[in-house]
């Protein structure tokens, strides 16, 4: 387990979030969730369609607030301030008539940097992603890949504590999705900030994360640890397809309403040593 003392930790306990329907119906979406995501660690949180994730992802923002229970950071940053996020969505949301660069540009706007610095780190932030060579493209000159990359790129601007993303993948065909986990784990072996994915897409958490989540019936019904520690080296394509079973087989029993106890370490889930 990484220690960096720089990294964040995120404590969500005992949250509820509950919403009233157009029809005057109440549906208690989180119902006293707890989770820790480890300081450094690519969380992923899986689950059917409609059971909080996004909520869920709203509230670790502070774009929403819980009912009740807490969001804790640690270390928690000065003043009681959320921590510096970035964030990445479905669609990219990149402003039309603006270049890639201003579209960058835009993300700095409350740190007040002087324009070279601005220009370091929007050139700095292109090569990241692969992108050096589109400043000045405009969003409809680039494809779906590449504009999700820009958008990966604006989230990682500003140098974020937290990355939380929400289907960042989802609205991109087969290939191009394939292509975009590849370039995502590329970028974790550079930047890698605490994160946190939300997806539908349990092959894709499994690729991506070092810990996957189960949510269903407003709780963490289980949360199967992938690799350990941290970034760690891709997983054989065997003890990846146990896995992937092994959160299949915990979202299957929290939709009945039996849910495993966590397991621990990877060799208490899958049998094998710890590498
Ligand atoms: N502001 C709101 N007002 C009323 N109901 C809401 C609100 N936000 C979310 N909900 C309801 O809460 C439930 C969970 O929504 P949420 O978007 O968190 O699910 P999700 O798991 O992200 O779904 P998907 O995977 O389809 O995006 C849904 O039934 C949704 O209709």
């Amino acid at each position: 387990m990484r220690t960096d003392p720089a990294l964040l930790e995120v404590e969500l306990s005992g949250l509820r979030r509950g919403f009233v329907r157009p029809d005057g119906a109440p549906v208690q979406v989180l119902d006293g969730l707890d989770l820790v995501i480890a300081p450094g660690e690519f969380h992923a949180i899986l689950g059917y369609s409609g059971c909080g994730k996004t909520t869920l992802l709203r509230l670790i923002a502070g774009l929403d607030r819980p009912d009740g229970g807490r969001v804790t950071f640690r270390p928690a940053p000065p003043g009681g301030a959320w921590p510096r996020l970035g964030m990445v969505f479905q669609e990219h949301l990149l402003l039309p008539w603006a270049s890639v660069a201003e579209n960058l540009r835009l993300a700095l706007r409350r740190f007040r940097l002087s324009r070279p610095e601005e220009d370091r780190r929007i050139a700095a932030v292109l090569a990241l992603v692969g992108l050096d060579d589109c400043a000045r493209l405009r969003p409809g000159q680039l494809s779906g890949g590449m504009a999700q990359r820009v958008a990966l790129a604006r989230a990682l601007m500003r140098e974020p504590e937290l990355l939380l993303m929400d289907e960042p993948l989802g609205a991109l065909d087969a290939l191009t999705r394939r292509q975009m986990q590849d370039e995502i784990a590329r970028l974790r072996g550079r930047v890698a900030p605490t994160t946190v994915l939300v997806t539908h897409d349990f092959a894709e958490a499994v690729r991506l994360a070092d810990r996957v989540s189960v949510l269903a019936g407003g709780r963490i019904a289980a949360s199967v640890l992938v690799r350990s520690p941290p970034g760690g080296p891709p997983l054989g394509p065997d003890v990846a397809g146990r896995i992937e079973a092994l959160v299949l087989e915990s979202l299957a029993r929290a939709t009945r309403g039996a849910a495993p106890p966590p397991a621990r370490t990877l060799s208490e889930q899958i049998g094998e040593p710890e590498r």
